[in-house]
C-alpha cells in the first residue's frame, strides 16, 4: 500500500479516469510544501514507513516523464533545468493517474501544488480538498547548502538554477501557504533542525492517522520477518557452536592420545635402560 510510486508510462490519462476520482474514491490527501531542499522528500519516506501513505513527489514525476523523449518530455526537461513550473495540465495528469495507480487512500503530494494555477486546476480536477498541508519551514542559506551537497546528480542542482528556484518559491508557492493558512490547513514545522528532530514534530502532525498505523500491515511483516530471521540466526549459532564443541574435542582427544604415545614411548624406553 505504502511506498513511492514510479511514474505512469504517459502522460495521456484518460478523462474518465477523472470521474472516477471525483465520484468514486474518496482520497485523504496531504500536500508537502516546502523551499527547494527543506526536506520533503525525506520526511515524505518516513511518513510512507510509519503512517502507510503512498509518496507521490511531482518533481519525481515529472523527471520521469521528461526522459520519455517525447515533446512534452522536452518541454519539460528544459523547464526543470530553469526552475521554471510545468504547466498545471500536465502534473495533474501524471498526479491523478499516479494516485489511481497507488491503489491506496492516503496519498502525500510533494512539492506540489506550487503555484496558484496548480492549484485551482488540481481542485477542479480532482474535487479533492487536503486534509492539510505540511510546510517545511527553513533558511535559505540552510538550503542553499544542502542542495550544493545533495548530489543526485539533479541538473538543476547548480547555484544558478538553485537561486531561481528560490525566487520561484517566494513569488509563487508561498501564496499558496498563505492561500491554505486563511483555511486554517498549514501545519507549520521548522525544517531546519535534524532529519530526526523534524520527523518527531512531523509524527505529532500526523498523529490523526495513529490509528490507522496500528493496523498497518507492513510493521506486522516486519515482525514476522524479523522472527524468522531470528530464528535462521540462532540455528546458525548452534551450528556454529556444535562444530567448535566438535572440534575441542577432537582437539582434547588428539591431544591425550599424544600424551599416551609419548608415556608409553617413555616406558619403553625406561624399562629398556633398567
Ligand atoms: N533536516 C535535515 N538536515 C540536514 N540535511 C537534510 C535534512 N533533511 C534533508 N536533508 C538533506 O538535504 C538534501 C535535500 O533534501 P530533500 O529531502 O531531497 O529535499 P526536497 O525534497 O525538499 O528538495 C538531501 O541531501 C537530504 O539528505
Ligand atoms: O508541481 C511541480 C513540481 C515540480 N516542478 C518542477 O520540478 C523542479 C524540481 O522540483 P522538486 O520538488 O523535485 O525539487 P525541489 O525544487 O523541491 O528540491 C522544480 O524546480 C520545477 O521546475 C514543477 O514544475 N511542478
Amino acid at each position: 500500500m505504502g511506498g513511492r510510486v514510479d511514474a505512469p508510462s504517459s502522460a495521456n490519462i484518460n478523462k474518465d479516469a477523472y470521474g472516477s476520482i471525483c465520484n468514486g474514491k474518496v482520497f485523504k490527501i496531504v500536500f508537502v510544501l516546502g523551499g527547494p531542499g527543506s526536506g520533503k522528500g525525506t520526511q515524505c519516506a518516513n511518513i510512507v514507513r510509519h503512517f502507510g501513505f503512498t509518496h507521490l513527489s511531482a518533481g519525481d514525476l515529472l523527471r520521469a516523464e521528461s526522459k520519455s523523449g517525447s515533446e512534452t518530455g522536452i518541454m519539460i526537461e528544459n523547464m526543470l533545468r530553469e526552475g521554471m513550473i510545468v504547466p498545471s495540465e500536465v502534473t495533474v495528469k501524471l498526479l491523478l493517474q499516479a494516485m489511481l495507480e497507488s491503489g491506496n487512500d492516503k496519498i502525500l503530494i510533494d512539492g506540489f501544488p506550487r503555484n496558484e494555477e496548480n492549484r485551482v486546476a488540481f481542485e477542479n480536477i480532482a474535487k479533492v480538498e487536503p486534509e492539510f498541508v505540511l510546510f517545511l519551514d527553513c533558511p535559505q542559506d540552510e538550503l542553499e547548502r544542502r542542495l550544493l551537497n545533495r548530489n543526485q546528480g539533479r541538473d538543476d542542482d547548480n547555484i544558478e538554477t538553485i537561486r531561481k528556484r528560490f525566487k520561484v518559491f517566494i513569488e509563487s508557492t508561498l501564496p499558496v501557504i498563505e492561500f491554505y493558512t486563511m483555511k486554517g490547513k498549514v501545519r507549520k514545522i521548522d525544517a531546519s533542525k535534524s532529519v530526526g528532530e523534524v520527523f518527531e514534530d512531523v509524527k505529532v502532525v500526523f498523529s490523526q492517522f495513529e490509528v490507522e498505523e496500528a493496523t498497518f500491515e507492513k510493521p506486522k511483516m516486519n515482525r514476522i520477518v524479523g522472527f524468522e530471521l531470528m530464528m535462521c540466526l540462532i540455528k546458525r549459532l548452534i551450528r556454529d557452536a556444535e562444530r567448535k564443541w566438535r572440534s575441542i574435542l577432537s582437539g582434547m582427544a588428539y591431544t591425550c592420545y599424544l600424551l599416551y604415545i609419548c608415556a608409553r614411548e617413555f616406558v619403553e624406553i625406561y624399562s629398556e635402560a633398567l
